[in-house]
């Protein structure tokens, strides 16, 4: 990490919790841009789809996204310290994806915490799976394909250490974990420094190149739907989509 350009470590992360009330108020006003699978676009960017590899029912073997995202995924990648690539995990989500996502976390807390209320365990599930919803006025964030949870190679093609692994819902995967350790206890060891600057530079390419990140994962960032909105204090341009293939084998956008 020594040897890498201090631009890729600028920024701390400094991050707030989404009020997710406020998320599903956000004005979306659509721009219609079309889903573009991601794979071959460019070569610095890996797709690697883990719901499919996992079996999930409706998971498809390919990762879309919007136009916009796909351009802005090139740009976070070409920041990258040479060699380096994106590894993309997940993108645009099929409503049922969401549903069962959400369905198979929330059993996992049921069975963990059997005295806890309705109500308390869909707070808890809602950290780490949105509540799905394919209603145009708040669609979950994946739904919009404007979400994109993702991850760094090095150029041995082995994953940074991100201190977790991809979905891992504990307390560690929120994105400034660590930077609030550090600020609590002023040092960290190698291993957490390590991972701490893994994440920066993660944060600090893909923040550079217009997204936005998700509070309690590290993995999860988004550009134009409301979540985004909710962090950039603006209004959102991605809503709900749909797709179907059109003759340039690139998805159109429907209501
Ligand atoms: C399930 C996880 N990978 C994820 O994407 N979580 C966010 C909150 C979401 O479901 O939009
Ligand atoms: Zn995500």
């Amino acid at each position: 990490m020594k040897n890498l350009n201090k631009s890729h470590y600028k920024l701390k992360i400094d991050l707030e919790k989404p009020d997710w009330k406020k998320v599903k108020e956000i004005k979306i006003i659509d721009n219609k841009e079309m889903l573009f699978s991601i794979s071959d676009k460019s070569n610095r960017i890996i797709v690697k789809p883990q719901y499919f590899r996992q079996g999930l029912e409706y998971s498809l073997p390919e990762c879309y996204c919007r136009g916009g995202v796909l351009l802005r995924l090139k740009k976070a990648a070409d920041l990258l310290p040479a060699g380096y690539k994106l590894v993309i995990f997940d993108a645009w989500r099929p409503t049922e994806v969401q549903l069962t996502l959400f369905d198979r976390y929330k059993e996992k807390l049921l069975r963990k915490h059997p005295d806890k209320s309705e109500k308390a365990i869909n707070k808890l599930t809602e950290q780490f799976v949105a509540i799905p919803s394919d209603n145009a006025k708040h669609p979950s964030p994946h739904i919009t394909g404007g979400a994109v949870d993702l991850t760094i190679a090095n150029a041995q093609g082995i994953f940074l250490d991100m201190g977790t692994e991809f979905d891992e819902n504990t307390k560690k995967s929120v994105t400034n974990f660590l930077e609030k350790r550090l600020a609590k206890k002023g040092k960290l060891s190698p291993k957490e420094e390590d991972i701490l600057y893994n994440r920066r530079l993660l944060y600090n390419i893909m923040k550079a190149a217009g997204f936005s990140n998700y509070y309690y994962e590290w993995w999860h960032y988004d550009y134009g739907n409301q979540l985004w909105a909710f962090y950039n204090k603006t209004q959102a341009f991605y809503g709900k989509c749909v797709f179907k293939l059109n003759s340039h084998f690139a998805f159109d956008v429907m209501d």
